[in-house]
């Protein structure tokens, strides 16, 4: 058992889904998976480890924001071995053709987040994700007949800030497709230990326009980001 996981070694496949909702990586183990074990019940931040299309595959929640997902990604690496791994999560949308419940794939992320600044000090590190992982995903989602975003992203630490219009406008005028809380981090820490990751999202809501979601639809709507996720980690 690591710090915040309670799994024994072994109990975690080398291919993990990460939705940042612990009632999401339920969702996705009972809909998705055979099998099914629950390894984590610590802080109520559920883990399962399941199979796929016959492949052994686990799906753990890493609560929100930068710091949360962090410490999971962590230790899902360092205790666990963890090789790839794919957030599967949700965005707002900042540009006028990204509409509700499309799907994103995170090319890269832009962030406010300290994190990179205090580890490399004066230089931007571009947190990008695994060229083979987002081949699969893109390559699987065109498959299925999705039409799928691929571009930048905004992980940003507060999910309420005063002036943000001219900030959102700004990064839209840049093509930052979306904004989120936790790409930066997963594939800063994946880097870090040549492990793949990638982050694909469903747009729950739009920023500009102020389409939204109902929380019941971002829990169990968003079967074709999962499926888009679980068949790019197992090919
Ligand atoms: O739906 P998840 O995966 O939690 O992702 C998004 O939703 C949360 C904010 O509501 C943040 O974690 C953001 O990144
Ligand atoms: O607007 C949004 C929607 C989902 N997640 C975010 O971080 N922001």
């Amino acid at each position: 058992m690591s710090t915040h996981i309670g799994a024994k070694k072994g109990e975690i496949a080398d291919k993990i889904l990460l939705p940042g909702d612990p009632l999401r990586a339920k969702y996705i183990a009972e809909n998705f998976l055979e099998d099914v074990s629950c390894y984590n019940e610590v802080r109520g931040m559920y883990g399962y480890t399941g199979t796929y299309k016959g492949e052994r595959i686990s799906v753990q929640g890493t609560g929100m924001g930068v710091p949360s997902i962090s410490i999971y990604v962590n230790e899902l690496i360092q205790e666990y071995d963890v090789q790839k791994l794919v957030r599967v999560g949700t965005c707002g949308a900042i540009q006028k053709d990204v509409k509700v419940r499309d799907v994103i794939l995170a090319q890269s992320s832009t962030s406010d987040s300290q994190m990179n600044r205090m580890v490399f000090g004066g230089i931007d590190f571009a947190p990008t994700a695994n060229f083979e992982l987002l081949k699969n995903a893109y390559e699987t989602g065109v498959e299925k007949g999705m039409k799928l975003r691929v571009g930048n992203v905004f992980t940003s630490d507060s999910f309420y800030r005063d002036n943000a219009l001219d900030l959102f406008k700004k990064l839209a005028e840049y093509q930052v497709l979306a904004i989120e809380m936790e790409a930066t981090a997963l594939y800063t820490i994946a880097a870090k230990y040549n492990r793949q990751a990638l982050a694909v999202l469903t747009v729950s809501d739009h920023v500009l326009t102020g389409e939204e979601t109902t929380a019941e639809e971002r829990q169990t709507t968003f079967n074709d980001m999962i499926e888009v996720a679980l068949d790019a980690v197992i090919k």
